[in-house]
């Protein structure tokens, strides 16, 4: 795990360095300036050689100041620089000027207009330096034209100029993932895609990264990250432990890594996941119930169930309507099968020794959905572990609650997890949607949901979000290298709620929300490792190689 860190919190672990003495100002924007060039060189080591040139576009702040060291570092190492600056150089924060003065004592500042910048002669690498976490309002037009990734095709073999992001490209809100406009980019449709945009080919930032890179347009404008330690001190490691959920105020990335190095295949996922132990019978791994609709709707349910067995659950039995029972029959073997009618009590079907639900695939929009989940959130401890049984609420079992989700808030409990697509999301939280949060980050806006609904939330997307009621939050992020736009299928999201309660319901499995982050792993290394082509029916099946691989 690593942690993700707001605009807000890098500036208070830059300014307790600074406070304390160990640092200064200056020293950190030079580490952060020598960083970038050691970075620039490490991802294309043939900039070493020939003559080379760059255009340093620096903004009115330290981001600019962090450009000017650049600048300088450059120029001693032979390469031709030209400094653009926006801005008026007396307002420069002190460290920036500083070191902007260094550089004017020798050289020209130019002015950082697109007709300035495109009219001189064609450099290797371009650096944004113009905002980093400063950025406190939209772009302004003639900025956002003078960075916008089409302007440098006005020079030959545009593609091989290299485009290096200082800390983010510039107009990224790294709290959000958003980029901040207030107009109309180029017009094209309206739509500020990222093609439009200043897309880096290399973002560099300093001390950990920031939740901005990982949300929203983040990962399609930084395109690659390079974190660069500039010495401060390393926080990390408290708030980063493993088997229990983050501190409230704080935001970890999933991955198998650890203090910035990765982890050992033994250590995570493997040492959470109850079948890691040797000893237990199947009840010791859990009994999962997943809920079917009636005739003909089954496949979601059944999807959910083989992916809560194959995941470890020690049993794992679907529950339909007596109508679906040979439908469900014709499909299932290793899953166990009951019937149960609307008017029937879920008592006398399921004993007390279900450690897990998972309601809402398929199951129908309806009050009957309505009173199944009020009635499964109401089964509290059984057995030896004292633990409520997990419930997974996807799909229709979220989608029947729509205009009146107090009704379902008030029943949640902490083992509650709700697993909402965006759109589902949007009918139970709707002044937290997507359309509405325009000031609230996905992450800030799941936080507020899991506080309401009182429960743990997972809010999907290649950004998922995990949050629960005290604020601690994960982000799994299926960019930078780990794409799986595969992933966006039909019932992949039916899978993901068999596999968060297959692993969660097992007696030994550790806390919830620890469980859901490597559900979400999982799920994404499944499909990762199946390829293009998959569908969600794959992911069970490829999940022993998957935890093969993960060393389990
Ligand atoms: N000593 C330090 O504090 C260090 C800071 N570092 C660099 O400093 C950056 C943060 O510096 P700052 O806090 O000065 O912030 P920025 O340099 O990101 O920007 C702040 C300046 O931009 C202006 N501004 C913000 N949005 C604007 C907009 N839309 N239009 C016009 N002007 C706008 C602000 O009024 C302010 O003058 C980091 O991103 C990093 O690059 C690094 O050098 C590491 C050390
Ligand atoms: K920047």
């Amino acid at each position: 795990m690593t942690e993700l860190l707001t605009s807000t919190q890098m500036r208070e672990i830059e300014q307790a360095a600074i406070g304390s003495g160990a640092v200064t100002g200056l020293e950190l924007m030079e580490r952060a300036g020598q960083g970038v060039v050691d970075a620039i060189f490490s991802e294309w080591p043939k900039l070493k050689d020939g003559d080379r040139a760059a255009v340093i576009l620096c903004g009115p702040g330290n981001n600019g100041g962090d450009g000017f060291v650049i600048a300088r570092l450059l120029d001693e190492m032979g390469w031709e620089v030209r400094a653009h600056l926006f801005g008026d150089p007396s307002k420069l924060p002190p460290d920036a000027k500083t070191n902007h003065d260094r550089w004017a004592e020798k050289h020209a500042v130019l002015s950082l207009s697109a007709d300035d910048i495109y009219s001189g002669p064609r450099p290797d690498v371009i650096i944004d330096a113009v905002f980093g976490i400063g950025l406190t309002r939209p772009l302004p037009e003639h900025i956002a034209l003078a960075l916008n990734s089409k302007a440098k095709t006005v020079w030959k073999r545009a593609t091989d100029i290299k485009t290096v992001a200082v800390d983010c490209p510039s107009g990224l809100d790294l709290d959000r993932g958003h980029v901040l406009t207030d107009f109309d980019y180029e017009d094209e449709d309206a739509h500020p895609w990222p093609k439009t945009l200043n897309m880096a080919d290399l973002t560099v930032t300093f001390h950990a990264p920031k939740i901005g890179h990982y949300l929203g347009m983040g990962p399609a404008l930084c395109r690659k990250l390079s974190i660069v330690d500039i010495g401060l001190e390393d926080l990390q490691a408290e708030r980063a432990m493993l088997g229990m959920p983050p501190d409230p105020s704080r935001v970890r990335l999933v991955e198998p890594r650890f203090l910035g190095r990765p982890l050992s295949k033994r250590i995570w996922p493997k040492t959470a996941l109850s079948k890691n132990y040797a000893m237990g019978h199947k009840y010791d791994h859990g009994h999962v119930i997943v809920f079917a609709g009636g005739v003909g709707r089954g496949g979601a349910a059944r999807m959910a169930a083989r992916a809560a067995l194959r995941s470890g659950a020690g049993l794992v039995t679907v529950l339909c309507p007596p109508s679906a029972l040979i439908e469900n029959a014709c499909h299932l073997d290793a899953i166990m099968l009951r019937s149960l009618a609307k008017d029937q009590l879920l008592a006398d079907v399921v004993d007390g020794r279900a450690t897990g639900f998972c309601l809402g695939p398929g199951m129908g929009v309806s009050d009957a959905t309505r009173s199944r989940v009020i009635e499964v959130l109401g089964r509290r401890a059984a057995g030896s572990s004292g633990r409520d049984p997990v419930v997974v609420l996807d799909a229709d079992a979220l989608t029947s609650f729509e205009g009146d989700p107090d009704a379902l808030f008030k029943h949640c409990h902490e083992r509650t997890i709700l697993t909402p697509h965006e759109g589902e999301f949007a009918r139970l939280f709707q002044d937290l949607s997507g359309r509405a949060r325009t000031d609230l980050s996905k992450v800030d806006a799941a936080r507020q949901a899991a506080a309401r609904a009182g429960c743990t939330i997972l809010l999907k997307g290649p950004d998922t979000v995990i949050a629960q009621p005290d604020g601690g939050a994960s982000l799994h992020a299926a960019t930078y290298g780990r794409e799986v736009p595969w992933l966006a299928t039909a019932g992949a999201g039916d899978v993901l709620a068999g596999l968060i309660a297959g692993l969660a319901a097992p007696h030994l499995s550790s806390d919830l929300f620890v469980m859901t982050e490597i559900a979400a792993y999982l799920h994404a290394e499944a499909a990762r490792g199946f390829g293009p082509g998959l569908i969600a029916e794959d992911l069970p099946e490829q999940l022993p190689q998957t935890l093969r691989e993960m060393g389990c």
